[in-house]
């Protein structure tokens, strides 16, 4: 992220106003309301805040029990043509988001899911593994792979769609280092809005706009710098008491 130009638009406006979500009797989400088209935007909280359900709900994965949420206008959860045009996912866990036995079957999914031929997407395939040098793949199963040469198959599923939007729920933890930073410069050469969540304030430290989500609602919202000081505050502070009794859920 380091360089970016601060005033970068990518076009896609999220609009949520008044958003909450229940289940299992559990307050998730509680009446949160932001509208935002920065490039890059994080997302802090701690465990069980609700920043994952809030990354679903933005792409539609979850239906809000109250409120509006919009991405470019449109409901995503209602109209899910929409969602696999403008909205992409990155899961921590890759197993989580893999469905098919080899690398390009799980590659051409998302782009017959776009409608298009099967040669097309064969050739959607072709590219992607060649633009992130690993045409070798063509045909691999995925289950030998590594947790990271998996997170970079997804990636590149998400890619080859080329969405508007990649949500990003903490899909680097439990890399190595170089993988890391290997796949943030993947994400970094595509041309699409990121909402980052991560546990780690210093990947966020270049961002545009940092959202601080506390037991479901928005602590704190704006410009990295100051949100990220907080909020690594508020943190030190609570790590340096003796119990997590106050860990929610
Ligand atoms: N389907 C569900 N039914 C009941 N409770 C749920 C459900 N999904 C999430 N929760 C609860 O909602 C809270 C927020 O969960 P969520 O996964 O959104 O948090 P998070 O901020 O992403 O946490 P972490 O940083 O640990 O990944 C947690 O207390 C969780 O147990």
């Amino acid at each position: 992220m380091r360089g970016r130009g601060k005033a970068a638009r990518l076009g896609i406006t999220l609009d949520m106003t008044d958003v909450s979500l229940t289940r299992e009797g559990c307050a998730i989400l509680r009446g949160i309301s932001v509208r935002a088209d920065e490039a890059r935007i994080g997302v802090v909280g701690r465990n069980g805040s609700g920043k994952s359900t809030l990354a679903r709900v933005i792409a539609g994965l979850e239906l809000p029990d109250e409120g509006r949420v919009r991405l470019g206008g449109t409901d995503m959860a209602r109209d899910r043509r929409a969602a696999i045009r403008t909205v992409g996912i990155l899961f921590q866990n890759p197993d989580h988001q893999i469905i098919f036995p080899t690398v390009d079957e799980e590659i051409a999914f998302g782009l017959r899911q776009l409608g298009r031929t099967v040669a097309e997407a064969a050739e959607g395939v072709r590219a992607i593994l060649a633009r992130f040098g690993k045409a070798h793949w063509a045909g691999a199963a995925i289950h030998p792979l590594s947790q990271g040469q998996k997170q970079l198959v997804c990636l590149m599923s998400i890619l080859a769609m080329r969405p508007q939007l990649i949500v990003l729920d903490e899909p680097l933890s439990g890399l190595d280092i170089p993988t890391r930073m290997q796949l943030m410069r993947y994400l970094e050469s595509a041309e699409a809005q990121l909402i980052h969540i991560s546990h780690d304030p210093d990947v966020l430290r270049d961002y545009e706009r940092v959202l601080w989500i506390a037991d479901g609602r928005i602590a704190q919202d704006g410009a990295a710098a100051p949100v990220l000081a907080a909020f690594t505050a508020e943190m030190e502070r609570l790590g340096g008491m003796d119990d997590i009794a106050d860990l929610a859920g």
